[in-house]
């Protein structure tokens, strides 16, 4: 009999949810959210649902290579993408992912990555006590082989540690959406929200050079 999904756990993920789809941010049945739990669990959505309108039943567990505890139910299409911020990063404890204008039009416009400076914001980031920073968040090529996303996103990592450049707040996957991680769920919150802020605004730049 498999451990019981804790209670905190699911009440994150489904107002995670409702928090999101306020903004706009899961349209259709866009996005996912996970929590890691103990013993290398993770708690995360169910495949094709609202995630404005989560219930508890549309959260279910994987282990650490997303395989679902109860192999009946489907978990998110994305899921080996929660796990590998979880296996990459240890701190990390609460993934999200969703869908905004802003990221999804950024990053169908940008190169190998989005450039934010100057950005009061920037400091709602790990380790950016000043707005006088630049942070480069990567843009990785959507693709549908998820694993195979997953392998370019490790690749990715290993160049970055190589070239001893700081761990980025998130990445945009092209013309797709956003990834964001951290401690808890309120952290990756905060993080998503100051993120999307800051590309709304570059958005926004961008639409009045045009
Ligand atoms: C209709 S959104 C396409 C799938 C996607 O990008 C997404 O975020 C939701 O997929 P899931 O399997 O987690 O529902
Ligand atoms: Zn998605």
């Amino acid at each position: 009999m498999p451990e019981p999904i804790p209670d905190a756990a699911i009440a994150a993920i489904v107002a995670a949810g409702r928090r999101m789809d306020r903004h706009n941010w899961v349209p259709a049945t866009a996005g996912n959210f996970s929590v890691r739990l103990p013993a290398g669990r993770i708690a995360v959505t169910r495949s094709g649902v609202h995630k404005g309108f989560l219930a508890p039943e549309h959260v279910m567990v994987v282990d650490g290579e997303g395989r679902p505890e109860d192999p009946a139910l489907r978990p998110s299409a994305e899921t080996l993408l929660h796990c590998g911020i979880y296996r990459r990063f240890p701190e990390a404890r609460a993934v999200l992912h969703g869908h905004s204008v802003a990221n999804t039009v950024l990053s169908l416009h940008a190169g190998g990555e989005i450039l934010l400076s100057g950005y009061e914001l920037l400091k709602a980031f790990p380790g950016l006590p000043t707005h006088e920073a630049t942070v480069a968040v990567p843009v990785v090529p959507n693709d549908q082989d998820i694993a195979r996303m997953q392998q370019g996103l490790d690749a990715r990592w290993d160049s970055l540690a190589r070239s001893g450049t700081a761990i980025p707040p998130g990445y945009l996957i092209r013309g797709h959406g956003v990834y964001v991680w951290a401690e808890t769920m309120d952290g990756a919150l905060a993080r998503l929200e100051a993120l999307e802020f800051m590309l709304e605004c570059a958005l926004q730049d961008l639409q009045r050079r045009d």
